[in-house]
C-alpha cells in the first residue's frame, strides 16, 4: 500500500493507492457497499484482471478499506473518432462511513490527477443512481432504450433490408469467439460512446457464469453468414415462462452486431420468431436502434428510455479540441466549474467536421455554460438548446445557441453497451 495523499482534517481517513495484494479486501468492501451481493468467482476474477491498481484510490480508516474508486483506461468513440477516455468505476463508500465527504474527496482526487498528469481530457461513468454525479460536473450524455417486442413472424416490416444469400445458423457462444470482434469492431468508429474491446474486454462481454444467469438458460448464439463468411452475430438467453400450460418464454438479447443492415435485420427476424417464446426483450439498446425503424408496430415494442453515460470534461480546452463538430463553429464559451478552477473562464472554440482547437481568450462570450452542460453535450446526444431551456446554457450573442447546438449534435446517437 503506497500513501499518496494527505490525512483528512480529522486525521482519521487516509487516501492511498492500492496494490494487487489489497484486491480481496477492496472487493469485499465494494460488495458490502452495494448491499452484500458477492460476484460469482468468474466475475470476480475478471474484475481483478481489468482493475488498474495504479489508477485506483482507496480510503482507509483505522487501517481498513472504507471507500474505493478507480479509473479504467478506455478508448471511446467521440464525434470525430475513438479517443482516450477515463472510465470511472468501482465508486463505493461503506455504509458506516457515508455522507462524510469521502466520495467527494476521491472524485476530486481523480480529476486533479487527470488534470495534473495531462491524462485523458474526458471522464465518463455509468451511475447506479442518476442523481449522484451532477454536483461533480458530470452531465448525462447518452441514454439507452429497453425494448419489449411481442413475438411474431410479421414483427418486422416486409421492406426491411434483405439478402437471399444470408443464412442464420444457431451455435454455441464458445464456437464463435473468433467471429465476434470483426462484427463488433465494425460498429465502433461511427457511434459515440462505443468502446474499443481488446481480447480481455471481449472475453468479459461474452462471459456467462452460471451464478450470474438469474434462472435463465445458458447463452446461445446465432450467426448470420453467406458464402464469403460471417456478417453478424447475436447472443441471447431464454427465460422459462408458462401461462395456463402454454409456453410464453422470454428471449433476452445480450448482444447483436452486424457489418451490414441486411444481416442485422435477419438476426432480428430469427430472434423475433423463436418457437415456444412470446416476447423478446433487449437492453441496453441505442435510442435510435435501426430495429425500431424496421418494426411493423413501434408502439408494441414499448421502448423505455433511461440515462446511461455521464460525462465530465476534465480539461475544457483539451476535451473540446479532441472532438469534431457537425458544422463549422467559432464561439467563445464562458465556462462555470465549481470543482475544477482551471476550467473557469472564457474559451474560444473554432472547428468543424475535421477537428477543432480551443484556447483561453479575453473576447466577449457568445454562450455561458456550466461544465456539466458541456459534459452532457459532449458526445452529441443531448442538445445545447434543450440544456438552455433548462437554464444550464445562456445565450449572450443572438444566434450563437442555434449554431452551437447544431455543431455539437451527432447522428447516430451516442450509446455504450459496456458497463465499466
Ligand atoms: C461510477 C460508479 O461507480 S457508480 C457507483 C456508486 N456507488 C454506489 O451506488 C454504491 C452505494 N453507495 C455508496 O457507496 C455511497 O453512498 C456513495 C458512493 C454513492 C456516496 O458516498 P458518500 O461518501 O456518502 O458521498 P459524499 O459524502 O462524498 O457526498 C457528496 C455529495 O453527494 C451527495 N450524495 C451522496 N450519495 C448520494 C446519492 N446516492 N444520491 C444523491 N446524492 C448523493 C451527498 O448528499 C453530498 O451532497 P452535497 O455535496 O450536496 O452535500
Amino acid at each position: 500500500m503506497t500513501m499518496v495523499n494527505e490525512r483528512s482534517e480529522a486525521g482519521l481517513y487516509e487516501l492511498a493507492t492500492p496494490d494487487p495484494a489489497d484486491f480481496d479486501e477492496l472487493a469485499a468492501a465494494i460488495h458490502r457497499a452495494y448491499g452484500g451481493f458477492p460476484d460469482p468467482p468468474e466475475v470476480e476474477a475478471m474484475n481483478r484482471e481489468i482493475f488498474e491498481f495504479d489508477r485506483a484510490v482507496v480510503v482507509r480508516h483505522g487501517g481498513r478499506v472504507c471507500a474505493t474508486a478507480t479509473v479504467y483506461s478506455l478508448e471511446m468513440t467521440v464525434p470525430g473518432g475513438p479517443r482516450p477516455v477515463a472510465g470511472v468505476g468501482y465508486v463505493s463508500v461503506m455504509p458506516d462511513h457515508r455522507r462524510r465527504g469521502l466520495m467527494r474527496r476521491m472524485l476530486r482526487h481523480q480529476l486533479e490527477t487527470l488534470h495534473e498528469t495531462g491524462a485523458e481530457p474526458v471522464a465518463a461513468l455509468n451511475s447506479t443512481e442518476a442523481g449522484i454525479y451532477g454536483r461533480f460536473g458530470y452531465g448525462m450524455a447518452s441514454q439507452v432504450a429497453r425494448l419489449t417486442i411481442p413475438r411474431g413472424a410479421r414483427a418486422l416490416l416486409p421492406d426491411r433490408p434483405r439478402d437471399p444469400a444470408l443464412r442464420v445458423r444457431a451455435t454455441e457462444p464458445a464456437l464463435i469467439t473468433g467471429l465476434v470482434a470483426p462484427c463488433y469492431d465494425a460498429n465502433v468508429a461511427g457511434r459515440p460512446g462505443m468502446l474499443r474491446r481488446d481480447e480481455t474486454w471481449t472475453r468479459r462481454a461474452l462471459m456467462d457464469p452460471p451464478g450470474a444467469r438469474g434462472g435463465a438458460a445458458p447463452l446461445q448464439a446465432l450467426v448470420a453468414e453467406d458464402g464469403a463468411g460471417t456478417r453478424g452475430y447475436a447472443l441471447y438467453t431464454v427465460l422459462s415462462h408458462w401461462e395456463d400450460s402454454s409456453p410464453r418464454n422470454i428471449v433476452v438479447v445480450k448482444e447483436i452486431y452486424a457489418v451490414d443492415d441486411a444481416a442485422y435485420a435477419e438476426l432480428w427476424a430469427v430472434l423475433l420468431d423463436l418457437d415456444l417464446t412470446a416476447t423478446v426483450t433487449a437492453e441496453p439498446r441505442p435510442v435510435d436502434d435501426p430495429v425500431l425503424a424496421m418494426l411493423a408496430d413501434f408502439r408494441r415494442a414499448v421502448p423505455t428510455v433511461r440515462d446511461q453515460l455521464h460525462v465530465r470534461l476534465v480539461d475544457v480546452d483539451r476535451a473540446l479540441a479532441s472532438r469534431a463538430y457537425a458544422r463549422d463553429v467559432d464561439l467563445v464559451l464562458e465556462v462555470e466549474d465549481p470543482l475544477c478552477p482551471w476550467n473557469r473562464g472564457r474559451w474560444r472554440l473554432s472547428g468543424g467536421p475535421d477537428g477543432a482547437e480551443c484556447r483561453a481568450t479575453d473576447g466577449p462570450a457568445d454562450l455561458a455554460v456550466s461544465v456539466r452542460a458541456l459534459g452532457s453535450a459532449y458526445l452529441g446526444g443531448v442538445s445545447l438548446r434543450q440544456l438552455a431551456s433548462a437554464g444550464a446554457v445562456t445565450e449572450r450573442r443572438a444566434g450563437a445557441l442555434g449554431a452551437a447546438a447544431a455543431a455539437f449534435r451527432h447522428d447516430p446517437a451516442p450509446y455504450c453497451p459496456t458497463i465499466f
